[in-house]
């Protein structure tokens, strides 16, 4: 339903970050786990990876939830000091992950949906199930109630903690073994369990929790079951902390099967449910899907002398039509092919130059195949909208002297009469990996005395010091918004994508 919406930048934006996985373009998650599973951000030789790290943050961040108040969840609470402090957050996996994920976050990003994401994005890349993603998570602004299980607890304390996050004894079993497929206990974190390293290629003394700890699969049952695990949870020295033995064993292996496709699919509704798991009251988005193709930054642009150009590009999700046609204007060969995986491709506009007096309200494309059917892309029949009421102009530009300074130039219909001219920019609150979480801000533009009238138009030159990015002019008029984004990678000149973009040096 969501998807025909256009544009719709939150979902856009989460889509974006969902399935852009690699290449021109990608959004900050797929990149975790390039080249191989193995990527650590930290390093190489430490003995881990950022998928292990990434899941467990995801349950961490869960695990405080209360079924029967509905307080916690997955609400990116624990980014704060105060969480990450607790013996039950034991490790620097979760400042990890945070460090990787926040410069990505902005004001469609949450630190929650980037939590949960970040978990979906490296289960499925590194050999998982696919687990539907929704959006819509909010980020607390406060820390959680403790409720972590650890591994000294009784099975007992374990299966009331887990029922109080909302999941029977035979669901813990099964979600406990779908984490424990990635990653391992460190010795640095749990000098008790995991014992020291002289491994050069394991500085963090990592005691994988089975043999294939960055490929999800079901060893972590497979080797439990016949005997061969050295998961330290199960056969550690110290059975105080053999958690992972109570928990498998606590329903006489009932749970604990081998058949992997059974395997995949419970984990694939479990990690679900998991992060879907978030504070009452919080209403998440339908399941997203990609998009076949979808316009980016598609908009009308102020290039000055009375005219305006049609910017943007479309973006084909996985796959290559033999030629992409736009308002009956034969275009481009796609020329920035994501990499291997998941073949995402940008196809960028043909120059189209208008002019201001005769603008245009709505665009389309359409696809053709090898077998020379011709698809029409125009959002099934409306045309996908466009507003020239606020256009961005090729005249705004950066100064980097004395911090950044933005001189932004925008151009505004002279027959609306505005109530109100305004910009939105983001900003963190709190130090990256330290609760910081993105929120929004605005501030008021006033109308220049020095705007001059053309083709209809009044340009406005607006000087200001938030080189933000991405950063929103919105004008008000007859109680209706519209608005115009500047981001650092507006196609500010037509032409290769990622070379040439942004808007230039004044
Ligand atoms: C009683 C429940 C659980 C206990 C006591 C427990 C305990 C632990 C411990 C002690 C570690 C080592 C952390 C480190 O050394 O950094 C660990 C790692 C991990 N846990 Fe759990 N865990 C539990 C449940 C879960 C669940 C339900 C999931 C996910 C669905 C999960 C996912 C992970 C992952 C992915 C790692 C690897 C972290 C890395 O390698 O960086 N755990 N767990």
């Amino acid at each position: 339903k969501t998807s025909i919406l256009w544009p719709n930048p939150k979902l856009d934006e989460l889509e974006s970050q969902l399935y852009d996985r690699e290449g021109y373009r990608s959004g900050i998650l797929g990149t975790g786990m390039l080249p191989t599973c193995i990527t650590f951000f930290d390093g190489p030789n430490t003995g881990r990876a950022n998928v292990g790290d990434w899941v467990r943050t995801a349950y961490h961040d869960m695990a405080t939830y209360n079924s029967t108040d509905g307080t916690g969840g997955l609400d990116g609470s624990i980014r704060f000091p105060e969480e990450l402090s607790r013996s039950e957050n034991a490790g620097d996996g979760f400042t990890n992950t945070l460090r990787f994920i926040t410069p990505g976050l902005n004001r469609y990003f949450s630190v929650a949906d980037g939590i949960a994401m970040a978990a979906v994005v490296a289960i499925e890349m590194c050999g998982g199930p696919a687990i539907p993603f929704r959006g819509g998570r909010i980020d607390a602004l406060k820390p959680n109630d403790p409720g972590v299980p650890e591994p000294q607890q009784s099975i007992e304390e374990h299966i009331s903690n887990f029922a109080r996050q909302g999941f029977t004894q035979e669901e813990m079993i099964s979600l406990v073994a779908c984490g424990h497929t990635f990653g391992g206990v460190q010795h640095t974190a749990f000098p008790d369990i995991a014992p020291p390293s002289n491994d050069a290629n394991n500085t963090s003394g990592n005691a994988p929790f089975d043999s294939t700890f960055v490929e999800f699969d079901n060893k972590i049952a497979t080797e439990y079951l016949d005997g061969t695990t050295k998961n330290p949870l199960v056969v550690g020295h110290n059975s105080t902390t053999n958690s992972d033995l109570r928990i498998f064993s606590s329903d006489n292996n009932a749970t604990m099967f081998s058949d992997p496709a059974v395997f995949r699919s419970t984990c694939s509704s479990l990690f679900a449910r998991m992060i879907d798991t978030v504070p009452k009251g919080i209403i998440l988005s339908d399941v997203i899907t990609p998009i076949l193709f979808k316009p980016v930054e598609v908009q009308l642009v102020w290039v000055g002398g009375g005219n305006v150009e049609l910017w943007g590009q479309v973006r084909v999700w996985n796959n290559l039509p033999s030629q992409l046609t736009h308002n009956a204007a034969h275009v481009t060969k796609p020329h920035i092919p994501g990499s291997p995986g998941i073949l995402n491709t940008w196809v960028e506009f043909p120059q189209i130059v208008l002019n201001a007096t005769e603008s245009i309200s709505t665009f389309w494309f359409e696809v053709m195949n090898g077998d020379s059917f011709t698809k029409v892309e125009d959002l099934g029949g409306s045309g996908y909208p466009l507003q020239d009421v606020v256009m961005m102009s090729t005249g705004t530009c950066y100064t980097m002297k004395n911090g950044v300074l933005t001189k932004l130039q925008f151009a505004i219909r002279a027959d609306i009469q505005p109530t109100r001219v305004y910009a939105r920019y983001d900003y963190f609150e709190g130090r990256v990996g330290f609760g910081a979480y993105p929120v929004t801000g605005t501030f008021d533009i006033a109308r220049p005395s020095d705007v001059v009238t053309t083709a209809g138009y009044e340009i406005w030159n607006v000087e200001t010091r938030f080189g933000a990015n991405p950063l929103t002019i919105i004008v008000e008029a007859n109680g209706e918004q519209f608005e115009t984004t500047f981001t650092k990678d507006s196609p500010f000149r037509p032409g290769t994508p990622g070379s040439g973009h942004g808007a230039p040096l004044c």
